[in-house]
């Protein structure tokens, strides 16, 4: 049985979204939507055989099915259109600021340009920070299952868009592609301005996340499940209060952890870890911002003032300036104080 009280207290509080892949936001409905209009076809009869096909064993499983949705789309307006699903989704959630990545690579390899891709993305962030007030910053991903010179010509077509690029990541399959791979071309990323974030310790062991701090100089870790086999490592971002954006529905889907009961959220937060929720892939993973806090606040049996404070460090882990973090974590103090 769901708890109302806290069901309601996780929809009214205000919260973050740092770890959202754009392209996992994308819903079977407007999927097939997209491809219609687009004149493609896909493999699944309909939108309930699709859904049936979203069943992993482990994270390739997933993104083998993640490229090929995300393969419908052409056009500027169809990045737009995903974006806009996505933000009028979290609006509805009480997601106040979000910093997501979008994955280039997937895009230009199949001959869309770069910047119809992130013209499409960031004219719906502008309306959604308009139109809804939700904040925003955009973090560009390098597959790691490509060379780093790929990454390399990717971070050359970002280098006229600082302006609307703030950051880059790591994703995709991490066994066999360690954060080190990219360490050239993260030092060039450095260099030009923009901040570094990696995904690390999903599946990866806990080296690849000493060398995103090390190599990659990350200020923050995506994921980073597994720091946890490593008590120097552990000590090492508690020291430095280097968040770690958790993503509890997804680590459940990929089979990361066998029962949400056995996430290693309540370990992390006793070790004086900065831990944040977040969705990941929610198109695919069966939930938005509410549905994780939801789903981690039951298997855990969280208190309000721990979801509070998972709130809380969503806004102190964000890039968001110091003036506006605190605004939002006095505001969740009252809305503690007054729930
Ligand atoms: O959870 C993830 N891990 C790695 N790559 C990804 N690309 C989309 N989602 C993920
Ligand atoms: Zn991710």
């Amino acid at each position: 049985m769901k708890d109302a009280s806290i069901q309601t207290f996780i929809e009214g509080l205000p919260k973050t979204e740092l770890h959202l892949h754009i392209e996992g936001t994308f819903e079977p409905e407007l999927m097939f939507k997209i491809a219609k209009r687009n004149h493609l076809k896909i493999d699944y009869a309909d939108v309930e055989a699709l859904k049936r096909a979203y069943s992993f064993n482990n994270l390739q499983e997933f993104l083998d099915i993640y490229y090929a949705g995300a393969s419908v789309l052409i056009k500027e307006v169809d990045f737009y259109d995903l974006t806009w699903a996505y933000l009028t989704k979290v609006s509805g959630q009480n997601v106040k600021h979000i910093e997501i990545f979008f994955d280039p690579q997937t895009h230009t390899d199949r001959g869309v340009s770069f910047e119809t891709v992130l013209n499409g993305i960031y004219k719906a962030l502008k309306d959604g920070q308009e139109q809804l007030g939700i904040s925003f910053k955009l973090i560009m991903n390098f597959l790691r299952h490509l060379d780093e010179a790929s990454a390399f010509k990717t971070l050359e077509q970002a280098l006229p868009h600082k302006d609307k690029i703030v950051a880059v990541g790591l994703d995709s399959s991490e066994v066999g592609n360690p954060p080190s791979k990219f360490k050239n071309v993260f030092k060039k990323a450095l260099e030009e301005g923009f901040l570094t974030v990696a995904h690390a310790g999903e599946e990866g062991p806990s080296e690849y996340i000493w060398e995103a701090l090390d190599l990659l100089m990350v200020t923050r870790i995506d994921h980073g499940n597994r720091c946890l086999d490593d008590a120097k490592l552990v000590k090492r971002l508690a020291e430095q209060q280097t968040p770690l954006t958790l993503c509890p529905l997804s680590n459940l889907e990929l089979k990361v952890v066998r029962d949400l009961k056995e996430h290693p959220l309540p370990t992390m937060m006793a070790h004086g870890l900065l831990v944040t929720i977040n969705s990941d892939d929610p198109a695919y993973f069966g939930g938005y911002m509410n549905e994780n806090y939801q789903g981690v606040a039951q298997a855990l049996n969280l208190s309000k003032p721990q979801i509070a404070t998972l709130a809380k460090n969503g806004f102190k882990a964000s890039w968001l300036k110091n003036d506006e973090k605190q605004k939002y974590i006095d505001e969740i103090d009252r809305y503690l104080q007054k729930h």
